[in-house]
């Protein structure tokens, strides 16, 4: 049982709604009478001891915001064995006895190599616009990121239409389509190039002629970043089709914003979750949404194995194109 102390961090690529988790994850151990602590920068904050005790208005008039007020970082150090040992001194050293991490796979990973070598209790939340965390259908910050998209395509559409254009719109996502299949279903896209799925640009080419030569104004296609290049592709689709092509690579923008009301919500709930869970001394868990129910997955698990993309969706993105 954790009494005294713990702390909270966001690492990797930045998401919307780590605030809102952060902030329920201060205000819950607070509630408990538990000190919380915020770790700057993520694991970078850690290893530069850059590590401040929180109050409740630390976290006033941020359920709202993008971004992350602790901040966030890429750490190679944290990747050797010194390098967690060092973070984990920072830690020991002002009484810190949990540690709630907020972040992707990536971080996930950091925090059980953290937790398997010092038996620091960890728990985990999925902060990541990627939708690539084993074991749950949602992270923080997909919604955001997938509604960011789907106004851009709602855009696009409007101009292709109007030229009478293919429209590719590269997304992020990392190694992972599930960002691409969630905003291309929800946007209404003819194809959405993954790269868990194989596909064959010839015989896309053909299926938008005969779309066009049936009447068809425009089509959209989302090209997920893992699938390849989508200028590299708009060029091949340009010249195999002979029709105007255009290509918008979002980027960052996907990245920033509002939290959606979704976002806000889950990312609230499961900060609360993670919160009495170290409180209450628990380790080694990472809690998200899966077909709309609060998960607990076992840390080791969700970062040893690699999540698929749902096959349904793949079906319904191709029967609703
Ligand atoms: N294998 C690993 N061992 C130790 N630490 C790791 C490992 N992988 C990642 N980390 C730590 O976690 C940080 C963030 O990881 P990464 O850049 O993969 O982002 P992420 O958490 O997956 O988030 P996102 O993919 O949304 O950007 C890394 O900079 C590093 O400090
Ligand atoms: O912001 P950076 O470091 O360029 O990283 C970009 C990557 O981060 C993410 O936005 C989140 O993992 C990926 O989708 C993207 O590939
Ligand atoms: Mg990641």
């Amino acid at each position: 049982m954790i009494k005294k102390a713990i702390a909270v961090m966001t690492s990797g690529g930045d998401s919307p709604g780590m605030n809102a988790a952060a902030r329920a994850v201060v205000r819950t151990a607070l509630y408990e009478g538990v000190k919380v602590y915020g770790i700057n920068n993520g694991y970078q904050g850690m290893l530069d001891d850059d590590i401040e005790e929180l109050t409740s208005r630390s976290v006033s008039d941020l359920i709202q915001r993008g971004g992350t007020f602790l901040g966030t970082a890429r750490c190679p150090e944290f990747k050797t064995p010194e390098g967690r040992r060092k973070g984990f001194e920072n830690l020991v050293k002002r009484g810190i006895e949990g540690l709630v991490i907020i972040g992707g796979d990536g971080s996930l990973t950091g925090g059980s190599l953290l937790s398997k070598e010092t038996g620091l209790p960890i728990v985990g939340l999925p902060g990541t616009i990627d939708n690539d965390v084993w074991g749950m259908d949602y992270t923080i910050g997909c919604d955001t990121a997938a509604n960011t998209i789907v106004d851009a395509i709602n855009k696009l559409r409007d101009t292709a239409s109007a030229h009478r254009r293919i429209m590719l719109v590269e997304v992020m996502g990392r190694n992972s389509g599930w960002l691409a299949m969630m905003s291309g279903i929800a946007g209404g896209a003819e194809f959405v190039l993954v790269p868990e799925v194989k596909f064959n640009i010839d015989s896309m080419c053909e299926e938008i002629k005969a779309m066009y030569d049936a009447g068809k104004r425009y089509s959209i296609i989302v090209v997920a970043e893992g699938a390849g290049s989508a200028i590299e592709i708009g060029k091949a689709v340009e010249e195999k089709t002979g029709i105007d092509t255009r290509v918008s690579v979002l980027g960052h923008i996907q990245r920033g914003g509002s939290p959606t009301v979704e976002d806000r919500m889950k990312a609230s709930m499961l900060g609360e979750k993670a919160a009495l869970a170290i409180i209450s001394g628990a380790s080694d868990i990472v809690f998200g949404f899966n077909e709309g129910k609060v998960v607990g997955v076992n840390l080791f698990e969700a970062v040893n194995n690699t999540k698929t993309l749902n096959p349904e969706l793949v079906r319904l993105a191709r029967v609703l194109a």
